[in-house]
């Protein structure tokens, strides 16, 4: 069988903008989650980004992530994945990881002024090509409740399609998150739902074959909140991006779809309902068991019916 090493997210997400699907792209912060997402890549015969935020680099330790993520991949090396950094917030972490094994890392400088932004990325984007990785740049500011990446809603500022074009032409960068409506955690909206796809059009006419990345983009699913608040939690109000919405957008120029929020309610819904059901067990194996199931159906679901990339490879 031909082998599959860990790879960059170029070729992905070039098949994906062809295909007009988009690829997951899923924060990892565990064993158990990296398991649980490679399952349901290799059930779905679908390439898979893994991504480790600065957060879950802290918690785990990059070369726990970095050898988590190279044992899963060697026991399916038919299937593309990519290792990627999810908001790296400086030069340094970015040079880090690209060090550490990381194929793909993302600068977010979208805290930081135009230029700023253009002048930092350009810096991260000369070290990871000389050697060999991708980037992914931020243009324009999410709202977002989530600690590291927060910024208050009312100064959330979309995309604006004639910088993002200025913005990848000087610095290189080899896909662009934009903010078009989403953002980070689980209460998008305190109103409809909303996702600006003429702007979104708008910049895929003026980057053609250029791959835009959507952050923010769990739906929320209703049944893990339900399932969350049933045994014992608290999660009042959350909301998310509808599927349709996402998948629309995935057939328009969006060809990575990020999602974190939907793991953890999926992984917490399950963990709260094993101990609540068996107060008796003690041996973490039995539900952590549980929290990796309900992550692989999740993101089966998510491949097959929100991003559109099974049976791509
Ligand atoms: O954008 C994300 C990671 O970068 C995750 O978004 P969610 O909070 O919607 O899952
Ligand atoms: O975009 C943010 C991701 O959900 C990562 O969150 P984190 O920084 O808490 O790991
Ligand atoms: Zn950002
Ligand atoms: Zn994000």
């Amino acid at each position: 069988m031909f082998i599959m090493p860990i790879v960059g997210t170029k070729e992905m997400l070039k098949k994906a903008y062809i295909g007009k699907y988009a690829i997951g792209a899923f924060n990892v912060n565990n064993m158990e989650i990296v398991q649980g997402i490679m399952e349901a890549a290799h059930e779905k015969k679908s390439a898979v980004i893994l991504q480790a935020s600065e957060g879950a680099r802290q918690y785990a330790g990059q070369d726990y992530i970095v050898s988590l993520i190279k044992t899963a991949s060697a026991q399916y090396p038919e299937i593309p994945v990519a290792i990627h950094l999810d908001h790296g917030s400086c030069f340094e972490v970015c040079k880090e990881c690209i060090d550490g094994g990381f194929t793909s890392v993302m600068y977010d400088g979208s805290r930081h002024d135009f230029e700023k932004n253009i002048k930092i990325t350009k810096q991260v984007v000369e070290y990871a090509h000389a050697h060999g990785v991708v980037v992914e740049a931020e243009l324009g500011r999410l709202a977002g409740v989530e600690d590291l990446v927060s910024v208050d809603a009312k100064d959330a500022i979309f995309t604006d399609p004639d910088q993002a074009v200025e913005f990848v032409e000087r610095t290189g960068c080899d896909s662009l998150a934009i903010a078009i409506g989403t953002s980070h955690g689980a209460y998008k909206y305190s109103g409809e739902p909303y996702l600006d796809y003429e702007r979104l059009e708008k910049i895929g006419k003026l980057l053609p074959d250029y791959p835009i990345v959507l952050h923010g983009a769990s739906t929320v699913i209703q049944h893990y909140v339900k399932k969350c608040n049933e045994y014992g939690g608290k999660v009042n109000g959350a909301k998310g991006v509808p599927e349709e919405m996402l998948r629309k957008a995935a057939t328009m120029a969006v060809c990575k779809i990020n999602i974190d929020t939907d793991i953890r309610l999926a992984m917490t819904a399950a963990v709260r309902q094993a101990l609540i059901e068996h107060p008796e067990n003690f041996d973490p194996r039995k539900y952590l068991k549980e929290g990796r199931n309900a992550v692989k159906e999740m993101v089966m679901h998510k491949i097959e019916k929100v991003v559109g990339s099974s049976n791509s490879i």
